[in-house]
Parts: structure tokens; sequence; C-alpha cells
């Protein structure tokens, strides 16, 4: 049998006996999705006359849904364009290029969708144990659900999910608890007995606030900050190391 690291593996065997579903995000948990992002984002700013972004300035920017990160790359970009532009007209710059940049955003992203991503090592392992273990699983993502579906089924992971939400779904978007909650409805499981999974203070911040256990992936994108910086129930490598955990429980280990 695999082992688990010593410090996480009996904490995660405990939290795995005591749930009934997981929510899984998606950006930086299941898929790496950052290439997508910048080959999207950049045909975009091409379309705009504007000059191109760098990946690592656009990791910082991603978890708070597309709309959000549109409006950071315009301001960053239009800031280095034009020094010492006022802060207000920064932002009318911004909102003024907003309405054609996502058109021109959602254009390239769907036709790329996927095509620069990778699915992380460990993903299908862990989702194969949840789902053996009889975990019912949803996918919630804070970006649009038109481009979360599509990428879950080209890389082969919409088979492991009864629910997929994105961040159009619900009201309001991670680290709001409410798609959270929703989702834990969608499921019929209760907050406390559904762990999420997730990367990100987003997914940590709104789990905390439904009241529902999470761990965090070590190795996503949290705005550029470490990730055990964020207070968690626990953090892993991999999601292999959840199939460690329901293979302990299984066995009586
Ligand atoms: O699109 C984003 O901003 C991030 O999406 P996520 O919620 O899947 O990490
Ligand atoms: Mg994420």
């Amino acid at each position: 049998m695999q082992t688990l690291p010593e410090s996480t593996a009996p904490h995660l065997r405990d939290l795995l006996a005591r749930v009934d579903a997981a929510i899984v995000d998606l950006d930086g948990t299941m898929v790496d999705t950052l290439g997508d992002f910048a080959q999207a984002l950049n045909l975009m700013l091409a379309d705009l006359q504007l000059p191109a972004i760098a990946p690592g300035a656009i990791e910082r920017m991603v978890g708070k849904g597309s709309e959000h990160l549109l409006r950071s790359v315009l301001q960053e970009v239009l800031a280095l364009d034009s020094p010492g532009l006022l802060a207000t007209d920064l932002i009318a710059n911004v909102e003024a290029r907003y309405p054609r940049a996502w058109e021109r955003y959602q254009h390239h992203y769907l036709a790329i969708n996927g095509r620069f991503a990778q699915v992380y090592p460990g993903v299908r392992e862990g989702l194969q144990a949840l789902r053996e273990a009889g975990l019912r699983l949803a996918c919630l993502t804070n970006k649009p659900t038109a481009f979360a579906v599509p990428l879950l089924r080209a890389k082969g992971l919409e088979e492991y999910f009864e629910q997929v939400f994105g961040g159009d779904a619900f009201e309001r978007k991670k680290p709001d608890p409410l798609p959270l909650l929703k989702t834990c409805e969608a499921l019929g499981s209760r907050p406390e007995r559904t762990l999420m999974l997730g990367d990100s203070s987003n997914d940590a911040q709104a789990a905390r606030a439904a009241g529902c256990p999470v761990v965090l992936v070590s190795y996503g994108y949290n705005h550029g900050r470490p990730v055990r910086e964020v207070p968690a129930d626990g953090y892993v490598d991999t999601l292999a190391e959840l199939a460690a955990g329901t293979r302990a429980i299984a066995t009586g280990g």
C-alpha cells in the first residue's frame, strides 16, 4: 500500500472518514490552465492593439473569475503603456475597453480551451479513489461554466462529477460561501460532511464560511502567496494522497 507522509496520513484519513461528498476546484487544483489563460489573454490584447503580458504576472491574478482577471490584466498593461496616468483615468480606461476585451477573450478562450493546459499528476487517481470510496463529487470553479464544462470534457475529467458549477452559476463567487452552500444542496450533502478541495485562499475562505472542511493542494495558484499561509484542515502535494487515505480507511490502516 502507498504510504502517506507521516504528518498528514492519520489526519487525512480521519477527515475522509467524516465526509460523504467532495467539491473540487478546477484551475490550479485539477488543471494547470496558465498556458490557456496566457494564450487567450495575449490574443485578446493583440486584438486591442495592446502589449502582451507575461504568464508570471497572470498567475497572481487568477482565482477570482474571468471578469476580475480581465480587469486586472487591462489595468496592468494600460498602466505600463501610459505611466503617470491618474488612478481614476486608468480605471475609466479599463472600463472603456472592457466590453470588447471580454468579447475577444471569450472568443479566443473557447477556441483554444484546454490546448495549452495540463491535468496535474495524481488528479485522476485521487478522483477515482474518492468515487470508489462512495463520495459524491461536484466541480465548483470561478471560471465561467461555458469554459469549465468543455475543459473537463477535453481532459477526460467530466465523468467523475455529478454536478459542474461555474462562477456564473450563482449570484456570488468564491470566496463567498454561497456557491459552496448551493453545491452542497445540489449534492444532497451537509456542509460539515462535504470536503472542499482547492488551491487558494478563495476556496479556503468560502469553505470556512460555509462550514465545510477544506484541504488545499500545494502546487496551484494562490495569488503569488505560499498556500500553507492559508488556514486549512490539511495540505497535499498531489490528489493521489487522497487515494492513499481512502485505502487506509478501507483496510482499517
Ligand atoms: O477562473 C478563475 O479565476 C479560477 O477558477 P478556479 O475557481 O477554478 O480556481
Ligand atoms: Mg483554483
